[in-house]
């Protein structure tokens, strides 16, 4: 298949390598520093699952790659609006544009400006960072991604893609039966751990051993399934159990990309994560006072990475 990763970072470059070492044809789209290495030495990737290095075509101009059959649109939730114009050249008739980012809130925007019939919905599950320009490093996580049409159809394109990543060493690949539950049931887990882990610059290991903080962590995740369930999505009723249960058995000194960027004076996905819950909680009529809190604590900060 001939796949273009938008946005070649974290979870981007690690799909393209993995895909690339599985025989698929990559193309890479980056900027700045991460694409001048790319193009002179390559994408090394470094991962508690198998190193590898992949010399594949990296570019920032999506028009010299042309329509492929598959698009990876992995940039930061916040450079979403501005990125998806540039996808035009990218789409076929058929080509699937599968956002692999953090919130509930991509692919309606992807839908805005390229049509929904090109867009599916995508959940990664990785702790992968740039670790030098060229370099991704996946230290952590299960490497699980979660994909699906938005109206559930198993379509052609689908399947292949379920049949590249299935195939694909270091993937675990999952095609849900609905994507939009995936999507909430990760957004409850990832406004919990991120929200926590950067509101206190603590790791979950320190949050469990401290009651009120349990107690917060738990309310951040029924916050969110209280919100996706007035929205419609049909969220299993032992959803936060089994959030708790995931989270008790997390590596003590796990963080969230949300930490990391906050720590590392960069732009923060806040608006997708906590301002998202609060705007959507507002829209169906229901409280996420913890939601609103962590929002509150965070705003500051990236304002200032914004500045
Ligand atoms: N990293 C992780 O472990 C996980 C991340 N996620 C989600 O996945 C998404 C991607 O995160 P992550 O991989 O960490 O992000 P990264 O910052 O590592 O990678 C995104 C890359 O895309 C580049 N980029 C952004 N816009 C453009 C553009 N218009 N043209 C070319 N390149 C562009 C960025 O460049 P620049 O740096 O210059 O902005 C950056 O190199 C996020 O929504 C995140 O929440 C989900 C689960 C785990
Ligand atoms: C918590 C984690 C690592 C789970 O994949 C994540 O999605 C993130 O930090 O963005």
């Amino acid at each position: 298949m001939k796949f273009a990763v938008f946005g070649a970072g974290g979870v981007g470059g690690y799909l393209g390598a993995r895909l690339a070492d599985a025989g698929h044809e990559v193309h890479l789209i980056a900027r700045g520093d991460h694409l001048a290495a790319l193009e002179s030495d390559g994408l090394r990737l470094e991962s508690v699952r198998g190193d590898t290095a992949v010399d594949l075509p990296a570019t920032d101009d999506p028009v010299e790659i042309g329509p492929c059959d598959c698009v990876l649109f992995c940039v930061k939730a916040h450079d979403t609006r501005d990125a998806a114009p540039d996808l035009e050249p990218l789409l076929g008739e058929d080509t699937a544009v599968v956002s692999f980012q953090n919130g509930v809130d991509n692919e309606g925007w992807l839908a805005e400006e390229i049509g929904a019939e090109h867009v599916v919905g995508g959940v990664a599950y990785i702790f992968s960072t740039i670790g030098e320009p060229g370099v991704v490093e996946h230290t952590g996580g299960p490497a699980r991604f979660v994909y699906g049409e938005l109206d559930g159809e198993r379509t052609d394109r689908i399947e292949a893609l379920d049949a590249a990543l299935s195939e694909s060493e270091g993937v675990e690949a999952v095609l849900a039966a609905d994507i939009r539950v995936e999507l909430w049931r990760k957004f409850a887990f990832i406004c919990a751990q991120a929200g926590m882990t950067a509101t206190t610059r603590l790791p979950v290991g320190e949050l469990r051993e401290t009651d009120a903080s349990w107690a917060m962590y738990r309310r951040l995740i029924e916050e969110v399934c209280t919100v996706g369930r007035a929205e419609g999505v049909d969220l299993p009723e032992d959803t936060v159990d089994e959030w708790l249960e995931f989270a008790r058995d997390l590596d003590p000194e796990m963080y969230s990309s949300l930490h990391y960027d906050l720590t590392h004076d960069k732009r923060l996905e806040l608006e997708a994560l906590h301002g998202s819950v609060v705007r959507h909680a507002d829209e169906v009529g229901v409280d996420a006072p913890m939601n609103e809190a962590v929002h509150a604590i965070l705003r500051p900060w990236a304002d200032r990475a914004e500045r």
